[in-house]
């Protein structure tokens, strides 16, 4: 999760209700299981495999019978950082979406320790799969079904969720992917949930104009980083640059040249913005394409230049005018003929 935790104080309230089930020392709410720390450590053989780690957690192979993996995300232990378990915690027991990661059980000692089991996604997460696997090049195909999916996912948490969430720290990392690619949305420690649609951190003072927190580099709404106001559009701009890591393969944010893809892609998606898409020379857009596309590109230039549009109006300024996800999800089925595959024309999941 993004640094945004340290600027937005966290009202928990918890709404979980235990029942017991009849699997012994172990407790269910809604389909999922509450284990004890012996479960959590038999689950893990002892925390035996790291398959991941974040900011606060770490994530651990877990198994729950000889063929059904899971992973166990452990939040490091302390009274704050409970409390962001407890967040991702009652929201993932609210949250059934085919593109949102599905909560199986947890572990919660109701002080400073808490644990997520969370169904297992084999292929990692997609930073990993577009910057760091070189040999293996995600199709043109899966990258705009990501994009569709992720897409959903965010829809349903702002337009279909009652109260409504926003997940606050959208980036490729927070994206898992399914043995066939399948996009799962994961780590809701930054969301905030059921305000109208904007939120300002206590801690910004009347004296100081700026927020201290500067997010996951890369992914963080300069309008946010300005005012400290969250709302809705903060998820889509951080959506908008993963579309642009999906076209280009380049990453959000490159140490090495301390240069962020949003402020590369900009001459790209101003004229983008000023003419139209169609317009946008092709030499152009291929020059921004992940080079390992190139030998596809006669093929797919008029889906890149559709992704790279909606691109351009999720990181648009000001944020009222960035568009809703469902009005992105409508607009990349309507324009990529390739997401036909997924048969994704015809039904929607919302
Ligand atoms: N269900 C899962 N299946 C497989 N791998 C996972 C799963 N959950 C998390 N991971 C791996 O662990 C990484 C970190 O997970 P997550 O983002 O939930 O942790 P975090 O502590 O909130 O991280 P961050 O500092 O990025 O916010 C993911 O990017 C992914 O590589």
């Amino acid at each position: 999760m993004a640094c945004f935790l340290k600027c937005v104080p966290f009202n928990v309230t918890p709404t979980i209700t235990d029942k017991p089930t009849s699997k012994e020392g172990s407790l269910a709410v809604s389909g999922v299981t509450r284990y004890s720390w012996d479960d959590v450590e038999a689950l893990t053989s002892n925390f035996s495999r790291l398959i991941g780690s974040g900011g606060y957690s770490s994530i651990y192979m877990a198994r729950l019978s000889s063929s059904a993996k899971a992973a166990l995300k452990v939040h490091v232990s302390s009274h704050r950082l409970y409390k962001i378990f407890k967040l991702e915690l009652d929201i993932l027991l609210r949250l059934h979406h085919p593109n949102i990661v599905k909560l199986l059980g947890y572990f919660d000692d109701s002080e400073e320790n808490g644990a997520l089991l969370l169904e297992y996604l084999p292929q990692g997460n997609l930073q990993e799969k577009l910057h760091r696997n070189s040999k293996q090049v995600l199709p043109w195909r899966n990258r705009v079904a990501i994009a569709l999916q992720l897409v959903q996912a965010i829809e349903h948490i702002h337009e279909k969720c009652i109260p409504q969430i926003v997940h606050g720290d959208i980036k490729s990392s927070n994206v898992l992917l399914d043995k066939n690619l399948n996009s799962k949305l994961c780590d809701f420690g930054s969301a905030k949930v059921g305000f109208s649609s904007m939120v300002q951190p206590s801690t910004m003072s009347p004296r100081s104009r700026h927020v201290t927190m500067v997010g996951s580099p890369g992914y963080t709404d300069p309008h946010y980083l300005r005012t400290g106001v969250a709302s809705k559009k903060m998820d889509m701009y951080g959506f908008g640059v993963v579309v642009l890591e999906l076209v280009s393969g380049k990453e959000a944010f490159s140490a090495g040249k301390g240069e962020m893809l949003a402020h590369v892609a900009a001459p790209l998606i101003q004229e983008i913005l000023d003419h139209s898409s169609v317009d946008v020379a092709e030499d152009s857009v291929r020059g921004f394409l992940d080079p390992r596309l190139l030998r596809d590109s006669i093929d797919i230039i008029d889906e890149v230049k559709a992704m790279l549009s909606v691109a351009a109006l999720c990181i648009g300024s000001p944020p009222s005018l960035r568009p809703s996800a469902s009005r992105v999800a409508e607009s990349l089925i309507q324009k990529i003929p390739s997401l036909s595959f997924l048969g994704c024309g015809k039904k929607r999941v919302i």
